[in-house]
């Protein structure tokens, strides 16, 4: 672990002793030492929040225990150490109870024992401090923003979603075809809660056997099947205070929908082969690629743990209704996959963009990623070009009817209907999708280049 430099003050009316300690302790280059020799003093320069202080029991204008409480109070995260005229064991035992991290006499050994003190706690400082900034980096990783690529207007109706979500604790289902970011989704709203400090477990239902998916969840007892050799926790007990992310819900055996439904309705689980009901507090998130209430109208999901599970719904739109946030998370994509493999700087030509835009997608963002880095890796120079994008299967929707040999403005002209044709004609909408000005739109109209209806020639 990286050594940080940390703050000790030494509190010591004694100048002579003072100045002894914090000659010693100024020997490591890593401790910065400030010496205070009146309570007021010291208090004075309190809200700094030194990492350490080191405390004389008997100061002329306080002493340890006032102070100490006044540490507590102001800067609960600082380390008091006690350094006392006297052994009084009652005293002691008494300022560990009320926070204090360590009690020193003054006798021949106090340097010694003061620095191997401020050695421990300084390793237990260095790790809450690395604890506090791999929680701030997890943060900032799944922010909204950072974490989730686009500005598309449908993306944007997903991100005032998940404030709601983040900002209470309902439970979450979150529907989307392959690839379109479910998982990133969870984590975000997760990371963003106010249970962020507690874990996020994903449980993928699909992948686990129908037979272990009830021990997995609830947990089991030693012995309760065959295999079981030992006592295992569930992943609901795994998850206590936090989330527990249930991906893939649709893919779940309708027995084991029953004892679900049962223990989101008690908050309470019991281990298999265990008869002690165990009270559990978990945030529910849940996602499918699968239309749930198709699902309950075949019979294949319970209707009622269809609706305890349906809380707050984010439906994820597939890529190819994102319009340019197909660009946008493409560049994303290049720029952190040249970076972390030494290829220099690239970027997409015309070209190439046209070629993105016009595909479907069905693998959506997976599939949008996979393919940028190939692209990255086949293009020699620092441009990306139409070569270089090689998709994964034919062009199946109405918009790939167009041909490669368009001018720009007839592709951007077929681009900009087939947007107003699946989004009602609304022309703000579709001019925030493409991110194009309404004005462009309705010239294009006037123009008789677009058509603001449906086409009812063969009604
Ligand atoms: N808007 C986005 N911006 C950047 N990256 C994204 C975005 N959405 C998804 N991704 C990335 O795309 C990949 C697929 O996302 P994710 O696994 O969350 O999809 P999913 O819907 O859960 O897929 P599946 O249903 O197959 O499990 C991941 O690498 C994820 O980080």
């Amino acid at each position: 672990m990286k050594q940080e430099t940390i703050s000790i003050y030494i509190v010591e009316d004694d100048a002579v002793y003072s100045a002894v300690l914090g000659h010693f302790l100024s020997l490591n280059p890593d401790f910065k030492v400030k010496k205070f020799f009146t309570a007021k003093e010291f208090l004075a320069a309190l809200p700094d929040k030194p990492d350490i202080v080191t405390l004389d029991y008997t100061l002329p204008d306080s002493n340890g225990d006032q102070l100490l409480a006044k540490v507590k109070e102001v800067s609960p995260a600082t380390k008091v150490i006690i350094i006392s005229g006297q052994e009084d064991i009652k005293i002691a035992i008494d300022l560990f109870k009320k926070g204090a991290n360590d009690y020193i006499v003054k006798d021949a050994d106090t340097q010694e024992r003061l620095w191997l003190s401020i050695n421990q706690l300084r390793e237990n400082i260095a790790l809450k401090k690395e604890v506090a900034n791999l929680q701030q980096e997890v943060q900032s990783k799944y922010n909204f923003q950072n974490a989730i690529i686009g500005n598309s207007y449908p993306l944007k109706s997903v991100f005032a979603l998940m404030e709601k979500a983040a900002s209470t604790n309902i439970t979450v289902s979150i529907t989307g075809e392959t690839g379109t970011g479910k998982d990133l989704v969870a984590k975000a709203i997760h990371f963003n809660s106010d249970k962020r400090k507690a874990p996020f477990v994903p449980v993928n239902v699909a992948a686990i056997p129908r037979e272990l998916l009830e021990s997995e969840l609830f947990g089991h007892e030693k012995g309760a099947f065959t295999g079981a050799i030992s006592r295992r926790i569930g992943k609901f007990e795994e998850a206590n205070n936090g989330t527990l992310f249930l991906d893939e819900i649709g893919e779940m055996d309708i027995s084991m929908q029953a004892k679900l439904l049962r223990v989101l309705q008690e908050q309470e689980i019991t281990r298999v082969g265990s008869n002690e009901l165990l009270k559990i507090n978990v945030r529910i998130i849940v996602a499918t690629h699968r239309n749930l209430m198709d699902q309950v109208k075949k019979g294949k999901f319970r209707e009622d743990l269809f609706y305890r599970l349906l809380g707050l719904p984010i439906h994820l739109p597939p890529l190819r209704e994102r319009g340019s946030d197909i660009i946008l998370i493409a560049k994303h994509f290049i720029d952190k996959f040249c970076t972390e493999n030494n290829l220099g700087k690239k970027s997409l030509d015309i070209a190439a963009k046209k070629k993105l835009m016009l595909y479907s997608f069905p693998g959506n963002i997976r599939e949008l990623k996979s393919v940028v880095e190939l692209a990255s890796v086949m293009s020699e120079g620092e441009e990306i070009n139409e070569t270089h994008i090689q998709l994964n299967s034919n062009m199946n929707n109405e918009i790939n009817s167009v041909t490669e040999t368009l001018t720009l403005k007839q592709f951007t002209s077929q681009l900009i209907q087939h947007y107003l044709d699946t989004n009602e004609y609304d022309v703000l909408k579709v001019a925030e999708i493409l991110d194009v000005g309404k004005s462009t739109i309705y010239r294009m109209v006037n123009n008789n280049e677009l058509k603001l209806q449906r086409n009812t020639d063969n009604k």
